[in-house]
């Protein structure tokens, strides 16, 4: 693919304390490495990475193929309780870790510029299970809580990596495809006539993330 040689432009945005493993997490998903040094992040930074996404019919038959050109936003954990502030819910456990997005998701959309967000929710370093400090039953109680799906994922090991950013991938493009068949549902009913799902460039998605 060259640079412009892509359907879809999709952003996703890496939240959560410092330390956590964010950018460690997105340099093994888009280089597949694994870097054991700490460099906390200042601002914000991005890594890119390019991927085919193959769509499904409802019954799980082959649909169509789109490339994706995916934007990996990572952030400061350090700076990201000022922007999402009202978004992180306090782990009520001793390690005083945070759990980001899941207090008030209506917060989120405001400070996100995003009508409606689709979300993973990931807890880093699965490797590490003998220094654990959040509670596993506690973390998939709230992502259930919310109908997020969460993954413990290893930036060390790739344990579940690719996985996590795929099914959230699977989520934002369904919602995209569906937002293609109700503008086009609306086009036939305002007498167009193609009632078929093609690719959207960039410059003329119509959804809101
Ligand atoms: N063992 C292990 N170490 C990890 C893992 N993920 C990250 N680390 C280590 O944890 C430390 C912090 O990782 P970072 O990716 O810099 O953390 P961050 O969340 O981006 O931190 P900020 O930039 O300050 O927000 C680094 O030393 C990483 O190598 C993991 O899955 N397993």
């Amino acid at each position: 693919m060259t640079d412009g040689d892509y359907d879809y432009l999709i952003k996703l945005l890496a939240l959560g304390d410092s330390g956590v493993g964010k950018t460690t997490f997105l340099y093994r998903y888009t280089d597949n490495k694994f870097n054991p040094k700490f460099i906390t992040t200042v601002g914000i930074d991005f890594r890119e990475k390019r991927v085919v996404y193959n769509s499904r019919g409802t019954n799980g038959s082959p649909g169509k193929t789109f490339k994706v050109h995916l934007q990996l936003w990572d952030t400061a954990g350090q700076e990201s309780s000022v922007f999402f502030r009202d978004s992180f819910l306090p782990l009520n456990d001793p390690s005083h870790h945070n759990l980001p997005l899941l207090t008030k998701p209506s917060q989120l959309q405001a400070n996100a510029y995003c009508e409606n967000p689709d979300i993973v929710l990931i807890g880093n370093k699965a490797d590490l299970s003998d220094q654990r400090e959040v509670n596993e039953r506690q973390a998939k109680d709230l992502a259930d809580k919310y109908g997020i799906p969460y993954f413990e994922t290893s930036a060390a090991t790739g344990q579940n990596v690719e996985k996590a950013v795929d099914t959230l991938l699977d989520l934002i493009m369904k919602r995209m495809e569906q937002c293609v068949d109700k503008t086009q549902a609306s086009d036939t009913a305002n007498g167009g006539s193609s009632g078929k799902l093609e690719p959207v460039k960039p410059e003329e998605k119509k959804c809101a993330c």
